[in-house]
């Protein structure tokens, strides 16, 4: 009988004992495909299968399973440069007025001197002539300028030199033609961003002016895009990048050497397909008796004109080579139809005057003026502003 009960009972642990081992085991069955260590189960997922979880071996133990990123290629993280917040374009050109009266005072000094002279004779019309002719403003111009302003003195029987000062700002500022459109034609339209071609001989400041204008239109909440048609100078497509880093426009480029057309279609194309507001295309520096190059001027435009026309056409010219930018500028409006005028380093010369003689001979207005290296030195032109600082002292 012992024996009987004994059996019985070793009957009943071994039975126990198997069913303790087979219900963990059925239980682990049913939950998910595991990867990884921790886990005990060994089939692999289908492909079809999701991401695979990773359960802790509580899970086990009742617990919830946490589940966690499936592990992937390391993220790499861009760090981006801090962009740099433009200053607000309105009053520019005051705020600059400083920087362009230092290099105009002595035409405003000269002119003042020979205004507070008590009778204003031949000799002192002729000063006043001989003045404004070496500010640049051009023989004709100042012809009218002067005649005009003696027709006024004589019948308004001005006296006072601020009077006097005042009317000469009058004439001065009617020659800029204050009515003309100096407006940048930079938003989108029917569908498509606004193009901007930038052109100018060597050096005059297209790159920068391209860099500056970009700022601007960021500044007021635009999306930006820059082509860098200059293909012949590589330092320049690395330039005009650096300016795109610095305010987030993207920069399309090209082969060095390869073909300006070629770019500045694909720089006008992304900006399509990108939904860009404005596209900036910078063209390489040329010299305006390089027929070739020239020819190769009028192509990039042709070739960008197949997206539909270009928006504005800008002329850079530097106002430090006076009247020889006359030159220049009148052979590029014959390549291409300039709509507007950027008269750059004005902050260099003393001789302000070269944009009335700039408007005078082409009759496209300056819309823009550069007034020094730094990023934010690029002001809308406004001719009485202007005029103040090109006579300098308020008087
Ligand atoms: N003082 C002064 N310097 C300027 C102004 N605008 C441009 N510059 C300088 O003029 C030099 C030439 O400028 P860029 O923009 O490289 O001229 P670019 O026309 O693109 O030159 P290329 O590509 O060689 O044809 C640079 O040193 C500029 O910083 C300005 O308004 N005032």
């Amino acid at each position: 009988m012992e024996y009987v009960v004994a059996a019985v009972i070793l009957l009943v642990v071994l039975v126990a004992g198997a069913v303790g081992l087979m219900v963990p085991r059925m239980r682990r069955r049913e939950l998910p495909p595991q990867a990884g260590g921790g886990t005990t189960t060994l089939e692999r997922p289908t492909e079809e299968e999701p991401p695979p979880l990773v359960v802790p071996a509580e899970a086990d133990e009742g617990l919830p399973p946490l589940i966690e990123a499936p592990v992937e290629s390391p993220v790499v993280v861009e760090e981006k440069p801090e962009l740099e917040k433009p200053e607000p374009t309105a009053g520019r050109l005051v705020r600059l007025r400083a920087r362009l009266a230092r290099s105009q005072s002595s035409l405003g000094r000269g002119l003042l001197s020979v205004l507070s002279r008590d009778h204003l004779d031949e000799d002192a019309w002729e000063e006043i002539e001989d003045s404004l002719i070496s500010a640049d403003v051009g023989v004709e111009a100042t012809q009218v300028i002067v005649e005009r302003l003696r027709e006024r003195v004589r019948v308004l029987g001005t006296r006072t030199v601020a009077e006097v000062r005042a009317q000469l700002a009058e004439e001065l500022t009617s020659a800029l033609e204050p009515g003309m459109d100096r407006t940048l034609r930079t938003t989108p339209h029917d569908g498509r961003p606004a193009v901007l071609l930038v052109v100018g001989v060597n050096g005059a400041g297209k790159t920068t002016t391209c860099g500056k204008i970009g700022r601007v239109l960021i500044a007021d909440g635009r999306t930006v895009l820059f082509g860098a048609a200059d293909t012949f100078r590589a330092a320049a497509a690395e330039q005009l990048a650096t300016w795109g880093e610095r305010v987030g426009a993207e920069t399309v480029r090209g082969p060095e050497g390869g073909d300006p057309a070629s770019v500045a279609f694909d720089a006008v194309k992304r900006g399509i397909d990108t939904g860009i507001d404005t596209v900036l295309i910078d063209t390489a520096g040329r010299l305006q008796n390089k027929v070739g190059l020239m020819d190769e001027l009028g192509k990039v435009k042709r070739v960008v004109e197949k997206h539909g026309p270009v928006d504005e056409t800008l002329l850079i010219l530097d106002a430090t080579t006076g009247q020889n930018g006359l030159e220049q500028a009148r052979v590029f409006t014959e390549v291409v139809d300039v709509t507007g005028v950027v008269l750059t380093k004005l902050d260099g010369t003393a001789k302000g005057g070269i944009v009335i003689a700039v408007q005078r001979k082409l009759g496209i207005p300056v819309k823009l003026v550069g007034l020094g290296e730094g990023p934010d030195d690029l002001a809308p032109f406004e001719p009485a502003a202007f005029v103040e600082a090109l006579l300098g002292s308020d008087g």
